[in-house]
């Protein structure tokens, strides 16, 4: 299931403002990879371009070359609709559909996919909330609203919609960072356990959170206000926090700038 993401040179523009520039850098399958880096560097940019979410705005556009398991995800003969099937996405706010039930919300992707028969989507609800570690606490609500449960269980459930469609890579934009401590914790369990199965990339501004559940940290920077962001420092994230190859590494993660 799994697959591996190859940027090559990637740059990314917002109409004429370049937001990052010559990302270049291989995220491997079964694993998580940290963004970090100070705010306006261009971690989400860079996620969304992973996914073609970002060419979704008007006048915004990406260059370069990005690849899933070879295949060129900005192939003209791509399907951006597969694209985005394949590589799915959890945002910073838990966002549920609001007036579906939390059942309709898991098999949400599945229906558009075409799926109808209940026996399936039953198997597939089931399936997906218990890999998201949360079948236990609506196994026995799973009519009432998505949105009558916490923001931890959301962020659970969103997780469960992302993964019921079962994509090969998973891209996650802050995904605690409007979570207590106690939901975190069970977000960050829950990433330790879909590493098994999903390619994960995460945008975290929490520098612990990064060291607790990545394997590969990217450190993004700017120069100066105005200048697109660019990929510092790669590296396994033991050696990112412990012993950086970079100077400006170094001084974020040790809270001297950003
Ligand atoms: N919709 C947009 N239109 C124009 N510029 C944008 C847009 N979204 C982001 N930008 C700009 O692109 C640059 C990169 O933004 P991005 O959100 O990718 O950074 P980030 O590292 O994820 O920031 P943060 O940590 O604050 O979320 C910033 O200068 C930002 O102002």
């Amino acid at each position: 299931m799994a697959k591996r993401i190859e940027a090559v040179g990637v740059t990314a523009y917002y109409g004429q403002f370049k937001a990052i520039e010559d990302i270049t850098m291989t995220i491997e399958p079964r694993s998580v990879t940290a963004l970090i880096g100070p705010s306006g560097c261009g971690k989400s940019t860079f996620l969304r371009s992973i996914n073609r979410m970002h060419e979704v705005l008007p006048g915004a556009r990406v260059e370069g070359r990005l690849t899933m398991d070879g295949q060129d995800i900005y192939d003209r003969a791509v399907d951006v609709t597969a694209v985005r099937r394949s590589i799915g996405m959890v945002f910073q706010r838990p966002n549920p559909f609001p007036t579906m039930s939390i059942y309709d919300n898991v098999v949400a992707g599945l229906r558009l996919n075409g799926l109808r028969k209940k026996n399936a989507l039953d198997d597939a609800c089931e399936k997906a909330l218990k890999h998201a570690n949360l079948w236990d606490e609506v196994k026995n609500r799973l009519t009432k609203p998505g949105a009558g449960l916490s923001g931890g269980q959301q962020q659970r459930l969103c997780i469960a919609r992302t993964i019921a469609v079962e994509p090969q890579v998973v891209l996650m934009d802050e995904p605690c960072s409007a979570l207590d401590p106690i939901s975190t914790g069970a977000i960050e369990d829950l990433i330790f356990e879909l590493k098994n199965d999903y390619t994960i990339i995460i945008v975290t501004h929490n520098m612990q959170q990064a060291a607790r559940v990545s394997d590969r940290t990217a450190f993004f920077s700017i120069s100066q206000t105005g200048d697109p962001g660019r990929l510092i420092e790669y590296d396994v994230t033991s050696k990112i926090f412990t012993n950086p190859g970079e100077k400006r590494t170094e001084d974020y993660i040790t809270g001297r700038f950003g």
